[in-house]
């Protein structure tokens, strides 16, 4: 049985301050961790602060991004060592947005990950299509291809334990959510593609997230998919009342 996860994307958005508020708003009403886990995945200046903040809750913290090398002459990045011994339990890599404007490529995202499971932490792989790949008919090679090579040379336990999000590109902060059983394929085909190099048991326990205009209202149809296992939610955990409502809608 695989447990439910909720992560909020923060994206660059909220001050110190203002994360301080949502994790005040929040903290006591986050359903218990063995129905639902609930991760925010934090800017990563107040990463500290989140920490702290989110101590003796049920709220896990996530990082939207790091190096792959542990130390260095690396101007500006942000180090894994440095993010595991804060005490952040998640760290996002390979969101389309970073593909895009930051030139990730799938070596990387391979390298960040086996540097994030080296300093104690899990990877959330995120993986997805553009509307022309999509209408072009190639999804499943695409997002099959993106899999194989983040997860190149990590070992079974490893995959097992961590969390893949796909995103279609085309759906996320458009208000144009993909349907839950178009999703519930492409999910489909994320754990096929783990099944593929590690076998069936590996691929049962790895969850996979959809992402992509994911909101209260819509969860639930999502959820009620075999290969669903939760979101990564942007626009909608921002704000208490909606980050509440989509544990709420599952737990
Ligand atoms: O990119 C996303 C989460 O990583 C999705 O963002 P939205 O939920 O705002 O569409």
């Amino acid at each position: 049985m695989r447990k439910p996860i909720i992560a909020g994307n923060w994206k660059m958005n909220k001050t110190a301050k203002e994360a301080q508020a949502f994790i005040e708003a929040v903290k006591n009403k986050i359903p218990a961790s063995d129905k639902v886990e609930a991760v925010i995945g934090s800017p990563a200046l107040f990463l500290e602060k989140m920490v702290s903040d989110t101590e003796g809750t049920d709220l896990k913290v996530a990082a939207q991004n790091c190096y792959f090398e542990e130390e260095g002459a690396f101007t500006g990045e942000i180090s894994p060592k440095a993010l595991g011994d804060l005490g952040v339990d998640y760290v996002i890599i390979g969101h389309s947005e970073r593909r895009e404007y930051f030139h990730e490529t799938n070596e990387d995202i391979n390298k960040k990950a086996h540097a994030i499971l080296r300093n104690g932490m899990t990877p959330i792989v995120c993986c997805g299509e553009t509307l022309e790949q999509r209408e072009a008919g190639v999804t499943n090679e695409w997002v099959a291809g993106q899999i194989t090579a983040a997860l190149k040379d990590l070992t079974a336990d490893q995959v097992a334990n961590l969390v893949i999000a796909y995103e279609p590109i085309w759906a996320i902060g458009t208000g144009k959510s993909s349907t839950a059983q178009d999703a519930n394929d492409t999910c489909g085909v994320v754990r096929a593609t783990v099944a593929s190099i590690y076998g069936q048991e590996v691929a049962d326990k790895v969850r996979v997230q959809y992402g992509g205009s994911v909101k209260p209202e819509n969860i639930a149809e999502y959820m009620a998919e075999e290969h669903i296992d939760g979101a990564l939610v942007g626009g909608a955990s921002l704000v208490p009342e909606s980050f509440l409502a989509l544990l709420e809608a599952i737990k």
